[in-house]
């Protein structure tokens, strides 16, 4: 048996329900914002990911105290024995994930300095954290790069300030709201990124008594309190993952319904699933994708910062565009390279043709500098079985969506990275009626 490898037979649609949890792009965070309290905190709605697995190991490793509470997918956050912590070996826990940055702020207030080693995420683009290290600079850090990583104090303490961001960067928002809230004064970011993930990031922060306020044109203030509290808190359910889930319904003429999916922060992507042809039923519990029978539509689909189409939703949507009749427009404004996914979707049998162009109403900062960033879906387009090696988690998925809506057999390769953020996927498709086998 190899454990990274998933045989998938393909051609039967998927039939069923799944259930979706707390969101990946929530759930570590919150569970950093622990390190602000005085007291523990509750998180529920944890869902078993990978994401979860490396910020608990860095938690516990900063001499947070981490264990399930009393009702399943409950987790504790104790954080009163950081400060006696002996931090070692932070490399080997820093795993895949994006998170680490985030405990800058968190540990320059309890501890005064930090330190923070390389990062992971996927590979969908350059990634750099050049935002987040001029946002602590503004606030009063100082930070050393050294050969393993970036060492960061703060001789004066952490002081509220004017911060303009030059994008809506999701990561470097929270940065700014993990460190504001117990800087000294106020901190006015504007530009900042307001995906639901972040509100509720706030929710979680208000509830541990810090202040702060969104205006309606991006602007959050921030007033810093001295102390906070723990919380508990239950996390919003993973759109990303209901998408996704929507998409592979769409794309192999199946149903599913997500019990724990939420209309609230999905509504664009429901708007352009109907577009192309999709029906969903939501219900209070759930809602429910299915292709309601003949074709589906090209459509014109642009990227974006919320409550734009969230570019997590694009790939997996993408394999269901190629069974859509005519040509469909994809523009990716939000990463430069996040369309690479669909050279092995070509090599089943999809006709998608990369551009370096914006092909989109808006033009991006990708436009004049060399980035394959838009594509041409032309469909339908039968799909046949191949080998295929995962590249990142929402392409690791489309490829399993693509296999799945493929005749005959698919070899794919690296699973294991989408345990970052689908609990339990194999799981899943089996429990959707997919024939899928570890080899
Ligand atoms: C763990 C998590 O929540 N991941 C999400 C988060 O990633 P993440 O927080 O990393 O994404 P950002 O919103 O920060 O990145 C957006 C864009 O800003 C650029 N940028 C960002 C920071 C910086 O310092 N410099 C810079 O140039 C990035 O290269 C990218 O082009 O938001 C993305 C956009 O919704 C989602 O796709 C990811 O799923
Ligand atoms: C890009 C993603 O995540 P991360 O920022 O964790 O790499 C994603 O969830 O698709």
């Amino acid at each position: 048996m190899t454990d990274d490898v998933l045989l998938v037979h393909g051609g039967t649609p998927l039939q069923g329900e799944i259930r979706v949890r707390g969101a990946k792009n929530l759930v570590p965070k919150a569970m950093v914002a622990a390190l602000l309290g005085n007291t523990p905190s509750r998180l529920r709605n944890v869902p078993e990911i990978r994401d979860v697995r490396v910020v608990r190991g860095l938690l516990q490793l900063h001499g947070v105290t981490v264990r399930g509470g009393e009702e399943e997918g409950e987790l504790v956050l104790d954080p009163s024995r950081v400060e006696s912590a002996n931090v070692a070996d932070i490399d080997a826990h820093a795993g895949s994930s994006r998170i680490p940055i985030l405990f800058c702020g968190p540990l320059l207030h309890r501890l005064g300095h930090a330190f923070i080693p390389g990062l992971g995420g996927c590979d969908i683009g350059g990634r750099p954290v050049d935002f987040h290290f001029d946002v602590l600079r503004q606030f009063g850090a100082v930070i050393e790069k050294r050969a393993d990583g970036q060492y960061l104090e703060a001789p004066r303490g952490l002081r509220g300030c004017r911060i303009k961001l030059p994008y809506p960067s999701v990561g470097s928002t929270e940065q700014v709201l993990l460190t504001a809230v117990l800087a000294e004064g106020v901190t006015e970011l504007s530009n900042a990124a307001v995906e639901p993930e972040i509100e509720d990031l706030i929710c979680v922060l208000q509830k541990m008594g810090a202040i702060i306020s969104m205006d309606t044109d991006r602007t959050i203030r921030i007033t810093g309190v001295d102390s906070l509290t723990g919380y508990t808190h239950r996390a919003l359910p993973d759109r990303l993952e209901a998408a996704s889930w929507a998409s592979a319904a769409l794309a192999t003429k199946g149903s599913v319904y997500a019990r724990g999916a939420s209309q609230r922060e999905m509504m664009t992507f429901l708007n352009v699933f109907r577009k192309v042809g999709g029906a969903f039923e939501v219900d209070d519990a759930g809602i429910r994708f299915w292709h309601p029978g003949g074709p589906l539509n090209a459509i014109a689909l642009e990227t974006d910062v919320h409550p734009g189409f969230q570019t997590d939703w694009q790939q997996p949507l993408v394999v269901a565009l190629t069974q859509a009749s005519g040509l469909s427009i994809v523009h990716e404004t939000v990463y430069e390279s996040r369309l690479g996914f669909t050279e092995a979707l070509n090599a089943m049998g999809a006709r998608i043709q990369l551009y370096r162009e914006c092909l989109g109403g808006t033009p991006c900062r990708f436009g004049q500098r060399n980035f394959q960033h838009s594509a041409v879906v032309s469909g339908p387009t039968p799909l046949q079985g191949a080998d295929l090696v995962i590249p990142d988690l929402r392409g690791g998925f489309s490829y399993l969506i693509a296999a799945l809506a493929a005749q005959g057999t698919s070899r794919v390769h690296g699973i294991e990275l989408i345990n970052r953020g689908y609990e339990n996927f194999v799981r899943k498709l089996e429990d959707l009626g997919a024939k899928v086998e570890r080899p």
